[in-house]
């Protein structure tokens, strides 16, 4: 079965959605591409985005724990967030000024709830699973269009870690002949791609560097009552110092001290992560001030950290380019700039790159490439034992 416009060769439109891990809402990027694989170029239209209501964004950081979650809210916010996601795709459409008819596919992350990249040790029934939800009928029943998603367990399915993907993208989109870059996405967890200058695909270097907004975000929240879901600008670290003990004894961590590939999530430095952090912030008598500037601290070593074990002994890197919500964070970024001297930190929008709208541009591209049944992992950054088309297609 092949559809058109994929059957005639010509450029596609396809609204890419992504929902990342700091739960804050629906990225909808809507593009035009030419081509497949790692030679395809990419437009894009329009970028929109819908942050999720309090009251959703709390349901969803409980499905992400264990002990609040069960099997009946996780099937009903599968369902809802499927609507959720159709809904988002015709309000892009309509604010791009677009009609829905010019739409050729839409290819949706899902929301992550777990990402268990290696099993359980000691349990035999326990392999490397993943789960994203928001139904991809619900979105092609509500929308009238194709929807692919479901991604990562194809990539688990040959013994990838069903993530990093971004480095996809970030090779067809940032690659530089002459410049090395190294791409830092700061979301809810951080990952980055190191693209050396005329990079080839093998020479890819990604993985995930630990976490990004996600303990800042959990502390922010927890220390000012509910009130604030980040630190914006990171302000509030800012009046604060880090404490050299307890970061010392954070990146002491076992997932830092792990080679890549790897990739992590809200299982390791989620809310209950936060909790304890605070636990020892209280023994160690901080500030909220000090236990906001540790917590950004934690993002800006353990990033560091990671270059200098395993990027910069491998490949020349000239700039570090940084997007994702945490480009914001002023904070975290001069952080980031004193521990890194030898590097330019600039975000994307310095090279006019909608950061934003990044990820959601590259699902658009991984959607597109399943039409056309081109293989769209990338085992240097997986560690698939090989290329292998992800993706499950819901017809209108
Ligand atoms: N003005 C701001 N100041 C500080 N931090 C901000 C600001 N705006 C956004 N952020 C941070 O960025 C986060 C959202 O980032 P982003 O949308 O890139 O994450 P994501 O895509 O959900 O996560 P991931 O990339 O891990 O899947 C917010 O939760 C917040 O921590
Ligand atoms: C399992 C999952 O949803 N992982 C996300 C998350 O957000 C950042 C990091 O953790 C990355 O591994 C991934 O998303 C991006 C798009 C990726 O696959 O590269």
């Amino acid at each position: 079965m092949m559809f058109s416009p994929w059957k005639d060769g010509r450029p596609t439109v396809v609204v890419g959605l992504m929902s990342g891990t700091s739960l804050d809402g629906i990225d909808a990027a809507i593009v035009r591409i030419e081509g497949s694989g790692l030679a395809a170029s990419v437009e894009l239209l329009h970028y929109y985005s819908k942050a999720y209501e309090p009251e959703l964004r709390q349901r969803l950081r409980d499905l992400c724990v264990e002990a609040n979650s069960n099997s009946a809210l996780i099937c009903n916010m599968n369902a809802f967030l499927g609507y959720q996601f159709g809904a988002a795709v015709l309000e892009a459409v309509a604010d791009a000024g677009m009609h829905v008819d010019e739409v050729d596919l839409v290819s949706s992350h899902g929301q992550t709830i777990w990402h268990q990249p290696v099993p359980e040790q000691g349990d035999p029934y326990a392999v490397a699973s993943t789960l994203q939800i928001g139904d991809i009928s619900a979105i092609a029943k509500h929308t009238g269009k194709l929807v692919v998603g479901d991604f990562r367990p194809a990539d688990m399915a040959v013994g990838g870690q069903g993530a990093p993907f971004a480095p996809y993208g970030d090779w067809i989109l940032f690659r530089h002949p002459e410049r090395g870059r190294l791409l830092q996405n700061i979301g809810g967890i951080g990952n980055c791609t190191a693209l050396p200058a005329g990079a080839d695909p093998s020479d890819l270097l990604a993985f995930d560097t630990g976490p990004g907004n996600m303990v800042i975000d959990a502390v922010a929240h927890i220390l000012s009552g509910g009130r604030l879901l980040y630190d914006d600008g990171g302000n509030w670290a800012a009046q604060g110092k880090p404490d050299r003990v307890l970061l010392d004894e954070m990146l002491a961590h076992s997932y830092f001290g792990t080679p890549p590939p790897k990739s992590t999530g809200r299982e390791l430095f989620g809310h209950s992560y936060a909790v304890s952090f605070l636990e020892q912030a209280k023994l160690r008598k901080l500030s909220d001030e000090d236990a906001m500037a540790t917590a950004t601290a934690f993002t800006a070593h353990s990033i560091a950290d990671s270059y200098e074990n395993y990027v910069f002994p491998r490949h020349g890197i000239d700039e570090v380019i940084v997007t994702g919500g945490g480009a914001r964070n002023k904070t975290l970024l001069s952080m980031l700039g004193e521990l890194l001297p030898g590097q330019k930190v600039m975000t994307s929008r310095t090279l006019g790159f909608d950061d934003d709208a990044k990820e959601a541009v590259i699902f658009a591209l991984l959607g597109n490439d399943f039409m056309l049944g081109v293989p769209n992992n990338l085992p240097a950054a997986t560690g698939a034992f090989r290329p292998t088309v992800m993706g499950k297609l819901a017809l209108p």
